[in-house]
């Protein structure tokens, strides 16, 4: 790589499950027509349903494997980019979507020691109606605290679904756990564009180092969570079909002890063929649409939940057919 060589910006998008990660890339890729944007899709889980659904609207998706990609995947993480910043035809950016269980400033480090990259910006979507509830429980508050303190951007997503009750509760939740950093709400993670690429960074610590580029946040060394042994995922990949009347209500009557479940399934056959589904649940609510077929046509779902709360046998009787 040559000393001219523009180096190639970086965005990390943060956030707990759920809180809408995925459609923000998404709405991204399909508005940054013409820039060439290699995005890296982190999923918890032994399915990549992320990649999938990235991939659905767009073609240069690069799958990292192995759930949390601040723990586990370093190298993983280190390959990927390293096939990004050598790619044949140059990318103009590059977006990683950290799991909703990370932390993004780990993943932020990771990518600003590469002299190749600079890092725009951490942005971290919050669950605007589920969020204050979850930092309640004192199993999963850690876990959303780093993540609202590494941002430079903090979007508080699914404003349709709070009321302003719910919404002031969790602007003034957000302050006080990272006070000072931008923050503005969103629906559907609509966030202008030009906030993506031109994040007001801080001055300071954002320079690639060796070493000691940790944030202030009380974390470091603790790194508490082991997130492999605080969150245990299941997924099973149906060879059946399941209608999408009893999908519904399923996802009514969501069995408690599940913070997100996702997949895309067949639902049915119609005239043209088979008929598949996304399903999607996080905080307290659950969707299904119409989809197109996974790549390999192969149905798959994944259920996170806290270690021990997960129910994994009422998930097993449901999806096993
Ligand atoms: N009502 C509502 N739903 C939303 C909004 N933003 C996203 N969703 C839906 O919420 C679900 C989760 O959104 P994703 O973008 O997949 O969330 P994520 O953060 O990528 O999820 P994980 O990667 O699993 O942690 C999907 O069904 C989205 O369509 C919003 O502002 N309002």
């Amino acid at each position: 790589m040559t000393q001219e060589k523009k180096r190639l910006p970086l965005t990390v998008i943060g956030g707990f499950l759920g809180a809408g990660k995925t459609t923000l890339l998404n709405r991204w890729l399909r508005e940054a027509q013409g820039l060439r944007i290699a995005a890296l899709v982190n999923d918890f889980g032994a399915l990549n349903i992320d990649a999938e659904l990235v991939a659905a609207t767009h073609g240069e998706t690069l799958a990292l494997t192995n759930g949390c990609v601040c723990c586990q995947i370093g190298d993983d993480l280190g390959r990927a980019l390293v096939q990004v910043i050598e790619s044949a035809t140059p990318f103009d950016a590059v977006v990683i979507e950290a799991s909703g269980v990370s932390d993004p400033w780990r993943i932020a480090q990771i990518g600003m020691a590469a002299p190749e990259l600079s890092l725009e910006g951490v942005i971290v979507l919050v669950d605007a109606a589920a969020a204050v509830q979850q930092a309640h429980d004192v199993l999963l508050a850690d876990t959303l605290a780093r993540q609202v303190k590494s941002a430079d951007l903090v979007v508080l997503n699914k404003a349709d679904l709070a009321d302003a009750a719910a919404l002031a509760e969790a602007n003034a939740w957000a302050e006080v756990t990272a006070p000072g950093t931008p923050r503005i709400e969103a629906t559907q993670s609509a966030v202008p564009l030009a906030l993506l690429s031109g994040l007001p960074l801080p001055a300071a610590g954002r320079e690639p180092c060796a070493s000691g580029c940790e944030r202030d946040h009380d974390h470091a060394h603790h790194h508490a969570s082991d997130h492999g042994a605080m969150f245990q995922t299941w997924s099973a990949q149906p060879a059946a079909a399941i209608p999408a009347e009893l999908l519904r209500a399923w996802l009514r009557d969501m069995p408690p002890g599940v913070l997100r479940l996702k997949g895309l399934l067949r639902t049915g056959q119609g005239a043209g063929g088979d008929e598949w589904s996304e399903i999607q649940f996080a905080g307290r609510h659950g969707s299904l649409r119409k989809a197109r077929p996974p790549r390999g046509a192969r149905a798959g779902v994944v259920a996170i939940g806290l270690r021990h709360r997960l129910p994994v046998h009422a998930l097993e009787q449901f999806f096993a057919r």
